[in-house]
């Protein structure tokens, strides 16, 4: 953790319902650069959607999101305006994310699953993003794995593959879906090791995980979620209770009461 970097990614009064209700509940949080967050929270609370509020897979309701200076806002009942669109287009440009299902193309190797989205969205030449794909497979530990189709892979090396993919596309940050959920537990390690080593290179990264010793271990917030609001946050050791939260009042007015300055 690096407590002089800048804020990367602000959240303002994020607020989605879906049919069944309200879903995310005026959620304002900020993430710094190179930042490791994990989101972790009962099933059903929203942490995928906040997740994918945040690089407007889902657009909000109200509220708005930054990444790396673009904003995208929306006030209640506002119909998405063209501007706000071409905002979620720019804004989707600086986020990588991965899923629990790794949605590689079952009939490219891996190698050309790195390329394919560099070449069609950005126009970029094949040697180039050949260089390119190379380098990010070598980043994932998958040098030698270039020509290997996804079936024939273990399910780490498919995570770390679609890391590798997402990584292609020089974003700012990297948000991750419980990425290793449907893994056998001795292939979680090979696919955290990633993100540690990508927290050493500066990557800025939110992920909904499971994981508790990872989140413990590796991360420099740990964002605590429950029914669709931030109740807490641990930052480094320091755990915070959210002020505007009526059931965490109680538990900040503790902390006070025990001399705690949060
Ligand atoms: N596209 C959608 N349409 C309708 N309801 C949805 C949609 N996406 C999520 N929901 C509902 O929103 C609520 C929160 O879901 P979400 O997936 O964000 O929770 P979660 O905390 O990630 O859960 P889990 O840990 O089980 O994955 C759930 O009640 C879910 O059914």
């Amino acid at each position: 953790m690096n407590t002089i970097n800048k804020p990367l990614i602000i959240i303002e009064n994020l607020c989605k319902s879906f049919e069944d209700g309200d879903v995310l509940r005026n959620i304002s949080f900020t993430i710094r650069e190179g930042d490791l967050a994990s989101i972790i929270g009962p099933s059903g609370c929203g942490k995928s959607t906040f997740l994918r509020c945040i690089n407007c897979l889902e657009l909000m309701d109200s509220g708005s999101v930054t990444v790396a200076g673009v904003t995208v806002s929306r006030k209640p009942g506002e119909v998405p305006s063209d501007e706000m669109l071409q905002k979620v287009h720019e804004l989707r440009t600086e986020v990588g994310m991965v899923f629990q299902s790794y949605n590689l193309f079952p009939n490219k190797n891996l190698l050309q699953n790195i390329m394919l989205a560099p070449m069609v969205v950005k126009g970029m030449k094949k040697d180039e993003a050949h260089e390119l794909g190379m380098k990010m497979l070598e980043k994932v530990g998958l040098k030698g794995f270039a020509q290997k189709y996804p079936s024939t892979l273990s399910g780490g090396q498919s995570q770390r593959a679609a890391i590798a993919r997402a990584l292609a596309m020089n974003p700012r940050v990297m948000l991750y879906d419980e990425p290793t959920s449907a893994l056998d537990p001795e292939l979680v390690g090979e696919v955290l090791q990633v993100m540690k080593d990508l927290d050493a290179e500066g990557m800025t990264q939110i992920i909904v995980t499971h994981e508790m010793k990872f989140a413990k271990d590796a991360s420099d917030y740990i964002i605590f979620m429950d029914k669709g609001e931030i109740v807490e946050y641990e930052d480094g050791d320091i755990l915070f209770a959210n002020p505007k939260n009526d059931r965490t009042r109680a538990f900040l007015r503790h902390f006070v009461n025990a001399g705690v300055t949060c």
